[in-house]
């Protein structure tokens, strides 16, 4: 089977088959193509769809070629007009000559379709298509993290960014990230908050530049940087663990901090343990490091699961500082891998092709069938935002598929299942912070998400607070006022009902939400602080009454793996039985809660072959 042949099978199945395009594409094991080659032409030719539609009707190819669907149709226009290599066909093959034989006609009707769009060249149409297909992310800020182990603000400034404007707020960059095309003047914005920072104008190809090829400049989200800013590590604090860390944003970033915080003066070398479970992500973060020039600070433990990593060993006895950033539902990422709407050619009458309307989608058709046509008036106000259309149409199956952080998806059909997949990503996110705790040395800790659920956030810092562990050592949340500068100002805090009404809490815990005009993600932070004077020193082991402290508490199967229920709940040895985590309501209610043998690892590893492909919410990769 084609490349084409194979893309259109793509291109017409509907999200609700198994996921995103990537995913889908990425696990299929008896793909004819390469599959990089295959999910770029479908992507692209959805993208450029609304155009090619145009483009098809009007050349009336489909009236001519009668061996062409709709789908072939735009793919292959797409790369006789488009792809730089032309159809990846030979000359004589019929479905390349179906399209060859009226190029004439269809490269004059993608000049009038250019035209009618007001681009005066194809690179800026290519720019409008981009910006529509952008969606929701067209109208955030570039964000700019300029890597101190390898570059400054000025100097940055001064070569990438020397040919942008200063814009005067954050505001100005979005405005003219959102106005787009031509009219898009490119700015760049200092942050205020998190030092390092910068905000760019959207559609800026950044990925190309030296300063991104060389790790002087990472692309990261501003409230991706929170956490490490949070636990600003300094030379006191000895060293550092990241216990989460591919593909690797934190982990340079603290490599960062470290290295402008060094005293000027002799001080003992300090380490940053970065563990990273899944051993492919480990890679992209092995390559993060050498490329952001961190390699020399950072000790990475690929596949290595940080709930397996004794507190007491003795070469974690200098960690004063822990980074915890564990995966999530990713509720709080901007619009990661939404496909654009597709929009297919059809055979017009002479009437249509008169008024030149061209708009008909295949989601329109599929409606068609379940319900009421729409008239002629709503479904043109509908398909003049198409953006608009699809997240108002709450029939879209897509809703319904639940993307965490590490692009893994489950199928969520109801309240319940989404309360289930939240209970079990918090389980995992406390026992891991209570393992946090645990480091004989540790004074600072913080624990992040990408989520907005408060059950990942405010639920977990109070479960935390409330166990044996915090109590027992001291640990207390870091208050707003003991927070660095940029912490302390940036303005949305926690949820204070979610805190059970505790403010200092609610205060100390920072938050962001997408969309409500920061120009940053949705997420979540929280500091955790203990003076030291409280010690362990009696400590006995993990509190599940097993006395087990190098197993830990859960049933292992015989590679080592814990064992656990369909709903991702471990095993306890204790009971035989899976953890269950106590109500909500009880926790909040009368300040019980769940110790730390009531937690769970709920993670989902199930990385697709897109492998690092998979990160790109906050790091694109060099390159790759
Ligand atoms: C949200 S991502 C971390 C992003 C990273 N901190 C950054 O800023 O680039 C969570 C990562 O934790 C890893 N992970 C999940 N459970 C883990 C565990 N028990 N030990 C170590 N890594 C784990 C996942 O594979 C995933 O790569």
């Amino acid at each position: 089977m084609s490349l084409y042949h194979e893309a259109a099978e793509f291109l017409q199945s509907t999200p609700s088959e198994g996921g995103s395009l990537k995913a889908r594409v990425f696990r299929r094991k008896d793909l004819k193509s390469p599959p990089n080659q295959l999910y770029a032409l479908v992507l692209e030719t959805c993208k450029w769809s609304g155009v090619l539609k145009e483009v098809v009707e009007r050349a009336e190819i489909l009236r001519h070629e009668r061996k062409l669907t709709p789908a072939l149709s735009l793919l292959l226009v797409h790369d006789l007009l488009l792809a730089k290599g032309g159809i990846a066909l030979p000359q004589s093959h019929g479905l390349r000559q179906s399209v060859d034989r009226h190029r004439g006609r269809l490269s004059s009707e993608l000049t009038l379709a250019r035209v009618r769009r007001k681009a005066p060249t194809l690179e800026a149409l290519r720019e409008q298509v981009d910006r529509a297909a952008a969606g929701e992310e067209a109208e955030y800020p570039r964000w700019v993290r300029v890597n101190s182990l390898r570059s400054s603000v000025e100097e940055q400034l001064e070569t990438t960014f020397a040919r942008f404007g200063r814009a005067a707020s954050l505001q100005d960059v979005m405005a003219n990230s959102s106005r787009g095309g031509g009219e898009a003047r490119k700015c760049v914005y200092v942050d205020e908050h998190v030092p390092g920072l910068l905000a760019v104008t959207q559609g800026t190809e950044l990925t190309k530049t030296e300063a991104y090829t060389s790790g002087k400049i990472i692309l990261q989200d501003k409230a991706s940087c929170f956490p490490t800013y949070l636990l600003d590590p300094r030379c006191e604090d000895g060293d550092v663990i990241d216990a989460c860390a591919a593909p690797g944003n934190k982990t340079t970033h603290l490599a960062a901090i470290l290295h402008t915080h060094a005293p000027e003066f002799a001080s003992p070398a300090q380490t940053i343990f970065a563990f990273e479970k899944d051993a492919a992500r480990a890679r992209t973060l092995e390559k993060m490091v050498k490329t952001a020039g961190a390699r020399g600070v950072t000790r990475i433990g690929p596949g290595q699961d940080f709930l397996q990593v004794d507190p007491r060993a003795d070469k974690y006895k200098d960690v004063g500082a822990l980074l915890l950033d564990p995966s999530c539902s990713g509720s709080g990422i901007v619009g990661r891998d939404s496909m654009p709407e597709l929009h297919l050619p059809e055979l017009l009458d002479a009437a249509n092709r008169k008024t030149g309307q061209t708009t008909t989608t295949k989601k329109k058709k599929k409606k068609k069938k379940n319900g009421p046509t729409p008239s002629t008036e709503d479904a043109q106000k509908h398909d003049s935002n198409p953006r608009k259309r699809k997240h108002a149409d709450v029939e879209d199956p897509s809703d319904k598929i639940l993307r965490d952080d590490e692009g893994n998806e489950t199928v969520v059909t109801s309240e319940k299942d989404l309360q289930a997949r939240l209970d079990a990503l918090s389980g995992f996110q406390l026992a891991l912070l209570l393992h946090a705790f645990e480091f004989p040395a540790a004074r600072k800790v913080t624990y992040s998400t990408c989520s907005v659920h408060a059950e990942e956030n405010e639920s977990v810092v109070m479960l935390a607070l409330a166990s044996d562990i915090a109590r027992r050592r001291g640990w207390r949340i870091l208050r707003r006022e003991e927070q660095v500068t940029g912490m302390r100002e940036w303005p949305v805090r926690g949820v204070a009902a979610a805190c059970g009404g505790d403010e200092d809490v609610a205060e100390g815990c920072i938050r962001s939400y997408k969309g409500d005009g920061r120009g940053v993600m949705g997420f979540f932070v929280a500091g955790f602080v203990r003076t030291g004077d409280d010690d362990d020193a009696d400590y006995d082991g993990p509190q599940d009454g097993t006395g087990d402290v190098g197993e830990g508490p859960y049933v292992r199967d015989e590679q080592g793996v814990i064992v656990r229920d369909v709903a991702g709940m471990p095993v306890l040895k204790s009971t035989g039985l899976p953890v269950s985590l106590e109500p909500r309501e009880a926790d909040e209610g009368d300040g019980s809660h769940a110790s730390s043998s009531d937690t769970s690892d709920g993670s989902e590893e199930d990385n697709n072959d897109g492998g690092d492909t998979d990160d790109e919410d906050e790091w694109n990769g060099f390159g790759d």
